[in-house]
């Protein structure tokens, strides 16, 4: 197969022409990856007839099959657009926690939209940043601009690959906006950001950015895609923190350098890096000739992962290639999805870190260098409106340095979190400018805009992003708060109430919760729980927040303060587990406990016997469970 040359010079590539080995279709070198793709699923290895000048092979390339093909993969893409349906969100189901044991069986729900209908990505898909670094002089792709190219929407392979090498040949930048008007020359430095970001430069990743932006620019730049993923890095060199895992000294460093990468699981608490490591090693791979699928397991299907297996060994068989398939939010797997001890014991697990603060101060310094942002040095008391002058006639923007440390101390080790929170306090900011000029009849006119520490506090707090409602914290919290009140503690109780609700957590998910705690974790000891649940159900419902809140705390001081008992829930468990256990045939349903309503049943002997108690004064000695099961009892015994 002859696409390694000219493969590698992305114009030439689309004019060369290849032969797929598989189906023997002859298309352009820049296809045929993409092609191979598909067409190895299509054709495994035992029944691909990869031989050249194979007659049905010949067909297939002759026939409808190539635009069949073709429209099946448009309109997957257009489905592609669709939005992600929610799932089970409003199931009261999947928000389990074996009660018990304490032990966490919640299938949680999906909140991820999928990449592709079986949620399978390939490289192209991934927001690559094409700029390595955006603060880097020259780097041609302002980090906005970069994103909208590397991700968009998810797309088909073929799409991706096409745009990306489109891209490829056209003017190198890229995001065709400002090197029109000439203002996005990257020789001309700031010296105020120069000056300011060096000021804080100590702090670590304070490269100053080529230009001063614009506060409108900066807008655009922030406006329909979160910083965080805009700002998600590809190299090794603008991954911070995390020495311990891959600090330079480390096996899994060297096996990245060497691109030797063994089966590995990431395992840390949110916004650490996890992904963004994969993300590193995908883009690494690439350059390497070796295929990288991503899966997410909030939304693939074992099939899905057969799928790609199998794609790989035939890969691997006609082509020597290997591919790393990555799985993220592997923790969602279903039980029967997942075979954990064996899938560890094939793995290495690199544990992760929360970020430290100086590594998060290292991540913001990087996006407001990329943002052309200037950064105020407090020890050098400066008025910001009288900072400089700013040739553009749109204000430029400035951030004080306690406002950065602010953020990164208060992200908590998530620079998801800390990125967002920036996002959002820059966007306020200038918001709240455009209003404040609205109002007073003003035009939007040359000025400053500064984001002090207030403001981040406030974009962090106004946000939810402290509370990720659809993502681990989210189930962290409703756990925690199952726990307090079955521990008896009011106070935590009410605290990770108001966290959870502080957050933007949906009150009636909150309700549903109380709903069966009142049965699993109070039940007879006071059954007039359950009543008050589905009161504060039914009140949340009516209401709404925030009114509804004090219902909720209400309920969840009751049931803190409530005796517990898990008699019912337990014995309940137990006749469950006997169910289960139980081998051969269900015991039929004695004869004396059914009822006879024909007389061909009654003369089955059905109801035969039966003491009805109404017309007993004293204790009436019947059996009521099968023969079988006589004598046990599931409120003492575990098991039957
Ligand atoms: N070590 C890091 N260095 C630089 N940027 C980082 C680092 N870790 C995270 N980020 C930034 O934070 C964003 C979120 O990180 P990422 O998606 O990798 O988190 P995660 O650990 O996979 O979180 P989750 O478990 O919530 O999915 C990234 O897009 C990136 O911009």
């Amino acid at each position: 197969m002859e696409v390694s040359g000219p493969e590698d010079d992305p114009f030439l590539s689309q004019l060369h022409q290849v032969q797929c080995p598989v189906c023997q279709q002859m298309m352009p070198a820049a296809h045929i990856n993409s092609h191979l793709d598909r067409c190895l699923l299509l054709h495994p290895a035992g029944h691909a007839e990869p031989a050249a000048g194979s007659h049905r092979a010949g067909e297939r390339a002759k026939g409808p099959s190539p635009p069949g093909a073709k429209r099946r993969r448009l309109s997957e893409s257009s489905a592609l657009k669709q939005p992600a349906t929610p799932t089970a969100a409003e199931s009261s189901e999947g928000e389990g926690e074996e009660g018990d044991d304490g032990g966490e069986t919640e299938s949680r729900e999906s909140y991820d939209a999928p990449p592709t209908p079986s949620g399978a990505r390939l490289i192209p898909d991934f927001p690559v940043a094409r700029s390595s670094s955006p603060g880097r002089k020259g780097s041609g792709k302002r980090p906005a601009a970069a994103a909208a190219a590397g991700s968009a929407s998810p797309r088909s392979w073929d799409e991706a690959e096409a745009q990306e090498e489109e891209e490829a040949v056209g003017d190198g930048d890229g995001d065709g906006d400002a090197d029109a008007d000439g203002e996005d020359d990257p020789g001309h430095w700031d010296a105020d950001a120069a000056e300011a970001a060096t000021a804080f430069g100590a702090s670590g990743g304070g490269r100053p950015h080529p230009r001063a932006l614009a506060a409108e620019e900066i807008r655009q730049m922030l406006q329909g895609k979160p910083l965080a993923d805009t700002m998600r890095p590809d190299t090794l060199q603008d991954y911070f923190g995390q020495s311990k895992a891959v600090g330079q000294d480390t096996l899994l460093r060297s096996l990245l350098e060497t691109n030797e990468i063994p089966s590995l699981i990431l395992w840390g608490p949110p916004g650490c890096g996890k992904t963004t490591l994969a993300h590193i090693i995908a883009s690494n791979s690439k350059k390497h000739s070796i295929r990288f699928v991503t899966l997410s397991a909030t939304n693939a299907k074992t099939n899905d992962v057969r799928d790609v297996i199998k794609q790989a060994q035939n890969e691997k068989s006609f082509f020597k290639r290997k591919t790393i398939l990555f799985i993220d939010e592997i923790h969602r797997f279903n039980k029967s999805q997942q075979v954990n001890a064996a899938l560890l014991s094939r793995c290495r697990v690199i544990v992760l870190e929360k970020l430290p603060v100086e590594a998060m101060v290292t991540i913001l310094m990087r996006a407001i260098n990329s943002l052309g942002i200037h950064v105020l040095d407090s020890s050098r008391p400066t008025d910001p409106l009288s900072h400089s002058s700013n040739s553009s006639s749109e204000p430029a923007m400035f951030i004080e340095d306690k406002a950065v440390d602010t953020l990164a101390y208060l992200s908590d080790g998530d620079a998801r979190a800390g990125l967002n929170g920036l996002q959002l306090a820059v966007l306020a900011r200038l918001s709240s400018r455009k209003m404040f000029c609205k109002k007073s009849g003003q035009s939007y006119s040359p000025s400053r805009v500064l984001i002090t520490e207030n403001d981040v506090k406030e974009g962090l707090q106004r946000s939810h992003i402290l509370y990720d409602r659809a993502g681990e914290e989210h189930y962290n919290c409703i756990s925690a708060l199952h726990k307090s009140m079955r521990g008896s503690d009011q106070n935590a109780s009410l605290y990770w109430l108001a966290r959870m609700l502080e957050g933007g957590e949906d009150p009636l998910y909150v309700a549903r919760r109380l709903v069966r705690f009142a049965s699993e974790d109070i039940g007879l000891a006071d059954p007039s729980a359950l009543t008050q649940a589905v009161a504060a159900y039914q009140g949340c419902h009516f209401i709404g927040m925030p009114e509804c809140e004090v219902l909720l705390a209400q309920c969840v001081v009751y049931f803190a303060r409530a005796p517990k008992s898990i008699e019912v829930y337990s014995a309940y468990n137990n006749v469950k587990a006997c169910l289960r256990n139980h081998q051969g045939p269900l015991p039929p349903v004695p004869l004396h406990l059914r009822n006879a309503p024909t007389r061909l049943m009654k003369d089955l002997g059905y109801g035969k016997g039966y003491k009805y108690n109404p017309m007993y004064s004293e204790p009436v000695d019947q059996e009521y469970l099968p023969e079988e099961l006589r004598g046990v009892d599931f409120f003492k015994q575990r098991r039957c």
